[in-house]
């Protein structure tokens, strides 16, 4: 490492904290980062509360095959994202985040500072600058890999959270986001591409595929605004949509069938850079997680909130289907690969 290349072992917990904070902008706590704990309003009496973590090497390289190197602003946003989406996922609005970092001393400082601005960067753009949550505390600690976790607490603003669990036979199913979109970008930083050319291309079909896996941008907007419209049940799909959807069907004791058409469609999108790339579209469709994108389900004859589409249907029976056929594809699962 270049001596004038300052790391996290040449300074001490307090300064790299001092660098930290004034990047996470203005608390929305009622005490905010610097005390043993932080403080929050809970108006709605309930908390709903979640937490996720990213290791490197397991969801994140700092140097991928294509040469693609992830800045901190990356790994921050990313971060902010998958949290955020939860609390989405269950209707509610978020309220606050604390993070833990585990670094390397040979982490350089310049990337940490990077990374509480990607933090900060995705919670003032995903929540439209409605200033309702910011990262509130946290932890640091060495270890020999990066690892970023966040706890995410939200409000319900008085509305019953929406399960997996409440789907219903009849009802319609539908999601809105970019299905498969991230998956491409991983299979786009893995390959023996040159990043810095697919970045040059001037249909930019592959770099967005990468800022779909770097950056997601899940619709935090529309989790709340699905349970107002009635969402019998809802998750967000961070696993792939097959394997999601069976979260629902086997928490509500029913059966999907997603619309082969709206899938076929979506992998059509998709070809282009999946044939560069020597891929399938439809495992990306099918398999690929970290979009963060909202499946729901809705009782018949409601009124979808603006950016839901429907793309399937719950029935009685049990699993998930495409077209009423059985797809091969299972998704994401970190121990079994
Ligand atoms: N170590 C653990 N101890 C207790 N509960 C856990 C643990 N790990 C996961 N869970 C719980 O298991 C449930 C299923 O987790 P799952 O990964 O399906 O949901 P998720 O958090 O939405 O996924 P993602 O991590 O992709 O956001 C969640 O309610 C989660 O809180
Ligand atoms: C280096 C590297 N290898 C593999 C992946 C793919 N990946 C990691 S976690 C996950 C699903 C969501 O996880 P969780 O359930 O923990 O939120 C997926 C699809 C990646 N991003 N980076
Ligand atoms: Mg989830």
């Amino acid at each position: 490492m270049p001596s004038d290349i300052l790391t996290v072992e040449q300074l001490d917990e307090k300064a790299l904290l001092e660098r930290i904070f004034p990047r996470l902008g203005p608390t929305t706590a009622l005490i905010g980062p610097g005390d043993d704990a932080a403080v929050i309003a809970a108006p709605d009496g309930r908390t709903v509360i979640s937490i996720d973590t990213l290791v490197q090497d397991a969801d994140f390289r700092l140097l991928w095959p294509s040469g693609y190197r992830t800045g901190g602003y990356t790994v921050g946003w990313k971060c902010a994202a998958q949290n955020l989406s939860d609390i989405n996922a269950m209707g509610a609005v978020p309220t606050s985040l604390v993070v833990s970092l585990t670094l390397p001393g040979s982490t350089e400082v310049a990337w940490v500072e990077d990374l509480a601005s990607g933090l900060a960067g995705a919670v003032t753009s995903l929540m439209f600058d409605t200033g309702r949550c910011s990262v509130v505390g946290g932890d640091l600690g060495r270890g020999s890999q990066i690892v970023v976790t966040a706890a995410v607490t939200g409000d319900l603003e008085g509305r019953a959270p929406v399960l997996r669990s409440g789907a219903r036979p009849g009802d319609v199913l539908a999601f809105t986001g970019a299905l498969g979109a991230a998956a491409g970008g991983l299979a786009v930083l893995e390959s023996s591409l040159d990043y810095s050319t697919v970045r040059e291309e001037p249909d930019q079909l592959l770099a967005t595929l990468v800022a779909s896996q770097n950056r997601p941008h899940p619709p935090i907007h529309l989790g709340p605004r699905a349970a107002a419209a009635g969402a019998t049940a809802m998750l967000d799909v961070s696993d792939g949509l097959v394997r999601d959807a069976g979260r629902i069907a086997l928490a509500s004791g029913v059966g999907i069938d997603l619309d082969a058409e709206y899938v076929r469609t979506r992998a059509e999108l998709l070809a282009p850079a999946a044939a560069r790339l020597g891929a399938d579209p439809l495992d990306w469709v099918l398999g690929g997680g970290e979009d963060h994108g909202l499946l729901a389900t809705f009782p018949p004859g409601a009124v979808l909130p603006k950016g839901f589409v429907r793309m399937g249907i719950v029935q009685d029976g049990g699993g998930v289907t495409v077209g009423g056929v059985a797809p091969q594809t299972t998704g994401w699962d970190h121990f079994a690969g």
